[in-house]
Order: C-alpha cells, then sequence, then structure tokens
C-alpha cells in the first residue's frame, strides 16, 4: 500500500471528530498567517460593499436594468444572489431537508457510500476531500459528492437510499437548476454580445453536472480552520443552495473578505474558472472560503462543468490583436486535474494558467 492512501486510510470524518469533542488537531489547523482573522474582513452592513442581487424574473422577461445588473455583478464580483427563481420554497426546503438528515444517519449506513474503495480516493461519493500528501491542511467539512448528469453516466450506487426521497429529489433538483443555469448562461452570452445559444451550447449535453453536499460540523475552534480554504471554482457556474440558518461564505472583494448573507430562498450563482478563460477573462470567477463556526451548516452546489474532452479555451469573439487570449489552451480534463492537485496545495486563482 503506498504512502498517499495510509494516510487517507488513517483521516476520521470530521463530523465523527466535533462528536468526539476533539477539537481540530494538527492536520485542520491553518498556518497563523492564514488563519480566518478579523483584520481583513468586512461585516455585512450598509456602509460596506454587498453582494449583489439580481431578479431572474426580471432578467429573463428582458428587463434591460435587471441584464445591466447582471452584467455589473459578473464583472466586479463574479457571483450574484439569484431571487424571483421558480423553484418553490417548499421544495428547496426539501432538498435541505434530505440533506441534512442524510448527514444525521449513523456512520455505518453512510459509509456505504464511502469514497475510499480498498482505501483508494474515489471523487464520487461520501467522506473526505482528496488528501494529496501529509502536509495538505484539510478543510473542516465532509461531502457527499455525485455526479448529476450526464444522466446516463449517474453511479446510482452512490446515491444515497435514506432518505427514501434523496435520489427523487436530487433527480428533481437537478432537472430545475440545469434550466435556471442555462437561461443565467443565455443572458450572459447576450452581455458578450455573442451568440445567445454560445455558452448554453459549449456546455452542451455532454456537460459533467456534480452535486456536493457539504456538511460543516460545529467547530469548537473556528479561528483556527476552514470550512473550504480560499478557493475559486474550476467550473463554468455553480449554483449554491446556502444554509438559512447558519452563515459561513465569504467572497474576496477588492482585496477584504466580505460575508455572504444567506437570503431565504434565494440561490447564490458563482462563476467559475471555465467561464472565466471562456470570456477571455471580462467575467470574474471569484475566490471565496468558508469559515467554520459553533454551529454546524450545510450547503449543496451544483457544479457545471464542460465536456472532459473539450479544448477550454477564450470564445473566438472575444479574442482579437488588440486582446490577445490571456489563457493557455488545454482540455477540460487536462485543467481539472491539474486544478484539484493545486487546489490541494491552497492555490486560489488560475494565474497558473495566464499567458
Ligand atoms: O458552503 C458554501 O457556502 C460554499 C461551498 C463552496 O465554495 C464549494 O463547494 O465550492
Ligand atoms: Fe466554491
Amino acid at each position: 500500500m503506498g504512502e498517499e492512501e495510509t494516510t487517507e486510510l488513517k483521516l476520521k470524518l470530521v463530523q465523527e471528530l466535533a462528536k468526539s469533542g476533539c477539537g481540530p488537531s494538527d492536520r485542520y489547523t491553518q498556518r497563523e498567517e492564514d488563519r480566518p482573522i478579523s483584520s481583513c474582513f468586512l461585516p455585512s452592513s450598509s456602509s460596506f460593499p454587498q453582494v449583489p442581487i439580481v431578479n431572474l424574473h426580471r432578467l429573463f422577461n428582458g428587463d434591460d436594468d435587471e441584464a445591466h445588473k447582471l452584467g455589473s455583478a459578473v464583472q466586479s464580483w463574479g457571483l450574484f444572489q439569484a431571487i424571483g427563481h421558480d423553484l418553490s420554497p417548499s421544495f428547496l426546503d426539501e432538498v435541505q431537508d434530505v440533506s441534512r438528515k442524510f448527514f444525521q444517519l449513523p456512520l455505518e449506513v453512510k459509509q456505504k457510500y464511502s469514497n475510499l474503495k480498498s482505501g483508494k480516493f474515489e471523487l464520487e461519493g461520501y467522506g473526505n476531500d482528496h488528501v494529496a500528501t501529509k502536509e495538505q491542511i484539510i478543510d473542516w467539512n465532509d461531502r457527499l459528492y455525485l455526479l448529476v448528469q450526464p444522466e446516463d453516466k449517474r453511479k446510482l450506487e452512490w446515491w444515497p437510499e435514506n432518505p427514501s426521497s434523496f435520489r427523487e429529489i436530487l433527480h428533481e433538483y437537478t432537472m430545475k437548476t440545469r434550466k435556471i443555469a442555462d437561461l443565467i448562461l443565455l443572458a450572459l452570452a447576450k452581455l458578450l454580445k455573442l451568440d445567445e445559444n454560445y455558452f448554453v451550447n459549449e456546455l452542451g449535453d455532454e456537460a459533467e453536472v456534480f452535486a456536493r453536499f457539504t456538511y460543516y460540523p460545529s467547530c469548537s475552534r473556528p479561528d483556527l480552520v476552514f470550512g473550504i480554504k480560499p478557493h475559486s471554482d474550476s467550473s463554468v457556474m455553480t449554483i449554491l443552495l446556502l444554509d438559512e440558518e447558519v452563515d459561513g461564505l465569504q467572497v474576496l472583494k477588492d482585496g477584504k473578505w466580505v460575508k455572504v448573507p444567506s437570503i431565504p430562498h434565494a440561490l447564490l450563482i458563482n462563476l467559475g474558472n471555465q467561464m472565466e478563460i471562456m470570456s477571455n477573462g471580462i467575467f470574474k470567477s471569484p475566490v471565496h472560503r468558508v469559515v467554520a463556526n459553533s454551529k454546524e451548516r450545510i450547503s449543496i452546489a451544483m457544479f457545471y462543468s464542460l465536456e472532459p474532452e473539450k479544448i477550454l479555451e477564450p470564445s473566438e469573439h472575444l479574442v482579437s490583436e488588440s486582446r490577445p487570449s490571456l489563457y493557455n489552451k488545454m482540455t477540460v480534463k487536462d485543467f481539472l486535474i491539474a486544478f484539484f492537485e493545486k487546489f490541494s496545495h491552497g492555490v486560489c486563482t488560475i494565474e497558473w494558467l495566464k499567458v
């Protein structure tokens, strides 16, 4: 057995650590200079920058003011709160509810979906994030990670059957959020004066969509750890359903960490690296992080990623002599391998891909 595999096997689930009353050990403790100190943190108050809010109902009905708001949100923040979507509050509550119930199950039940198979890490399933080296500082969360689209690539053995409605709710959430994602992609293409189907077609039927259910156990020393360390998403776009009770997400804006407040039943739309690249840097993929809390927290992320064999590059309409491509080309598959390797070492932007 290789050394890395041994490292993985020794790790406990964070939820079990928290339950046993142990605080975070060295493996979770950030170096002093990296800790979530409050000096660079802006509380949300009217005198500080506020995360933009876009009304999707107005946007999808051709409201120019809303399109303008979207444009400024994705160019200066790279993320926004989406209200006015057509998902009912009771359905979103159900999504939250089945997620919470899954993490509340006894360990033996959840282990049926473990992302360690004979000690080897699998992308899908329940467990820790990938631990690449012994030096890696581990985030204070457990996750359930599932490929939800294309449908014929789903591996149902990873999909919980408990709570009994989990699979059905996840399927319905996948279909409904994909419609919202496609409509947002249309609006984004229009902003760049591209064919309005440009991003929808780039994503296409073979796009890989992953659902990540992240459980952040309560932590006795939230000042020492991260729920998720600073990063930008690898996706084209991410749709996040935030915990309604407990905040934790923060976004880096002009060098300051700004709190992303949870608005009940809103969706948080976050552009990822693939969109930054396709838009040749016009749209931003923001650096964000999650701080731990003395209360537990859950979030559900849907990541939309281009088909693995595709070449990741800016739209040719956004490249000219005066604005050459800012990024080196590679396949999506190679990009993702490099991304996850760098993420585990705490790299949080795509500076490394720049020409
Ligand atoms: O839990 C959150 O609020 C954000 C999670 C996140 O950034 C991610 O899963 O990439
Ligand atoms: Fe993220």
